[in-house]
């Protein structure tokens, strides 16, 4: 299928930011180039009665502000706005965004979609989207949203996306000033479980214990080495020790050289592995047993070979990186350690 996105605005160079794709949409940064039609959109009695900080009617001067706003608040990573555009048509279609708390563990969640463009499907597939790519991409812990109670369609968005209600609560809606308006409050937690998988392998994995081996990789700093799972994989966006599952017949250290050699360019001598720690926790499709190396000498520069970010971690801030359930037990050990 031809792909006009990129044709979309000639000779008008986006700013800068993500861009995320799903199957008809793409969400990308705004852009000066949006005002008009984000106006036309917006300047409707029925979206700005759901958006809480949208004033009905909606000045086109307001529209111009938010697009500046969205792009100042990027920069000073406050939030992350994305236009939400057809990726055929290249049409404006909606509005999506993430704005951080101070810590930047939570994210408030904010669409809205035109109404010409209602009962399509986009509101889910735009926010399955941004959900997917900050929880792999972003250091947040959980995803928050606050729901007008009479929005059935944003609730059904939610609930299909597993968020679950946290509270009630009321809210100042600005095209309605002097009131408050009951809300729903809604969360996503990231998962930290490995997923359930299909019924078969559930049955053959439940009982099996799978054997990981794993490194702390340790700088002349004294800084530790952890990969973030990539986009599509499992537990996407947690942070990990470098390595992997055992080949039949291989020994935990051999498979250890082997993992750091494929994922990260580097080479280690099984000699210069310590043994350490182990990890011993039951995910919900199998039992994990992860034996721990310390490692502090090999060759090269470590690059992530398989599309992985790299953080060279300080021991006391090990705690920040969210991490798969099995690892967290061992961060007190490694700090106390180290
Ligand atoms: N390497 C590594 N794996 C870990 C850690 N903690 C933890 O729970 N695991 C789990 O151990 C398993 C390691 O498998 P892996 O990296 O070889 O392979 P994978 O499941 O990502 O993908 P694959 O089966 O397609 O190769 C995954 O289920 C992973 O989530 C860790 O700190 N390092």
């Amino acid at each position: 299928m031809p792909d006009l996105f990129d044709s979309l605005m000639p000779g008008v160079a986006l700013p800068p930011g993500p861009v995320l794709r799903s199957a008809r949409l793409a969400l990308r940064p705004l852009h000066g180039e949006d005002v008009a039609a984000f106006h036309r959109l917006i300047n409707d009695w029925d979206i700005c009665r759901r958006v809480p900080d949208a004033p009905f009617p909606y000045p086109e001067s307001q529209a111009q502000d938010w697009i500046d706003a969205a792009a100042a608040g990027r920069e000073a990573g406050r939030a992350e706005q994305f236009a939400i555009v057809e990726t055929l048509s290249g049409t404006l279609v909606g509005c999506a965004g993430l704005t951080f708390s101070k810590d930047r563990k939570d994210a408030e969640l904010g669409y809205w979609i035109g109404r010409q463009y209602w009962r399509q499907g986009y509101a889910l597939e735009a926010v399955r989207r941004l959900t997917e790519w900050a929880f792999a991409s972003l250091p947040i812990a959980q995803i928050t949203a606050v729901v007008a109670a009479d929005n059935e369609g944003s609730l059904a968005v939610l609930r299909h996306l597993s968020f679950t209600q946290t509270g009630k609560g009321h809210r100042v809606f600005s095209c309605r000033p002097g009131q408050k308006l009951p809300v729903r409050h809604f969360a996503l937690a990231r998962d930290v479980e490995a997923p359930v998988e299909t019924p078969a392998l559930v049955a053959v994995q439940k009982s099996a214990t799978l054997l990981v081996v794993a490194a702390a990789l340790i700088d002349q700093q004294g800084r530790v080495l952890l990969a973030r799972r990539p986009e599509g994989r499992k537990m996407a966006g947690l942070w990990e020790f470098p390595g992997g599952k055992l080949e039949p017949g291989e020994t935990p250290e051999a498979a250890l050289a082997r993992e750091l050699r494929e994922e990260l360019g580097l080479e280690a001598d099984p000699k210069d592995f310590a043994p350490f720690v182990f990890a011993s926790h039951a995910y919900d499709t199998f039992h994990l047993l992860m034996p721990v190396f310390l490692c502090r000498r090999w060759q090269g520069e470590p690059q992530g070979r398989e599309g992985q970010k790299l953080a060279w971690v300080a021991p006391g801030n090990l705690a920040e990186y969210p991490m798969p359930a099995a690892d967290r037990p061992l961060i007190p050990m490694l700090r106390d350690f180290l």
